[in-house]
């Protein structure tokens, strides 16, 4: 494997905190790592989550986040609100050149896994047109079991290769923590890897080694 989508259950579950995290541990190993997020929207002054993980793999902000818009938004709804356009084409050789120059191609999604980036062209198909197996990060608290199955079964539905899923923000607070981990391995054949809620954002040793794993390094 030469690259991985990470996608989610939905926005603001931790697609950039693990992307963070497998970025450093795959550094730590010798892996000359890339991050790719072909959009980026609500981008005021400069991408959020472009600008963390160039801060670990030393890129050119234009190589890692290609397209942006200023509006927080999927980016399909991004090109109907600001009026410009991008090629999924140039976008694909902009990805194809990054596999030749990385050892390795951390990919990026925008919300979940059925976010339109134009109409009628969502992560789901990119992942499947870019030849990109996925990683789906979800929610550890009440709630997940739902999102969780419907991505695992749309990204079964397209035929893609799931990786892994990784339950992220375990917090012992939300009595439910206690067998939602359980109960989606049972849903999905996928025991997933939980991560715990950390101050800060870089996780123990063990479990960026463990991100690692599960996308075979
Ligand atoms: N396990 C965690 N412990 C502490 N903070 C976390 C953890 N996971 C995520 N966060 C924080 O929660 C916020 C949302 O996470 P993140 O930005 O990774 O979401 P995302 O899935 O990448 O969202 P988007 O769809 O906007 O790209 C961030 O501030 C992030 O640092
Ligand atoms: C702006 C935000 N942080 C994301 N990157 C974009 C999320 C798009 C979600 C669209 C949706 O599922 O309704
Ligand atoms: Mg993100």
């Amino acid at each position: 494997m030469r690259a991985v989508l990470i996608t989610a259950t939905d926005t603001g579950v931790g697609k950039t905190f693990v992307a963070y995290n497998l970025a450093y541990a795959l550094k730590e190993a010798g892996v000359k790592v890339g991050y790719l997020k072909p959009v980026e929207t609500d981008v005021k002054d400069f991408p959020a989550d472009g600008s963390l993980l160039v801060s670990i793999t030393e890129q050119d902000i234009k190589e890692a986040v290609p397209v942006v818009f200023s509006l927080p938004l999927s980016p399909y709804a991004g090109i109907l609100e600001e009026g410009k356009d991008f090629s999924l084409e140039d976008l694909k050789h902009h990805f194809e050149n990054m596999l030749k120059k990385y050892e390795f191609v951390i990919v990026e999604g925008a919300g979940g896994i059925a976010v339109p980036i134009k109409r009628d062209y969502d992560y789901a198909r990119l992942a499947k047109d870019w030849n990109l197996p996925i990683l789906v990060v979800a929610r550890a608290t009440l709630g997940t079991i739902n999102h969780t199955f419907l991505t695992y079964f749309y990204a079964k539905s397209m035929g893609l290769t799931i990786k892994g899923i990784v339950m992220n923000g375990f917090e012992g607070k939300d009595v439910s923590e206690r067998t939602n981990a359980r109960i989606v391995q049972e849903l999905t054949g996928i025991k997933p890897l939980e991560l715990p809620k950390i101050d800060g954002l870089l996780l123990p040793e063990d479990l960026r080694r463990a991100l690692a794993e599960l996308v075979g390094f």
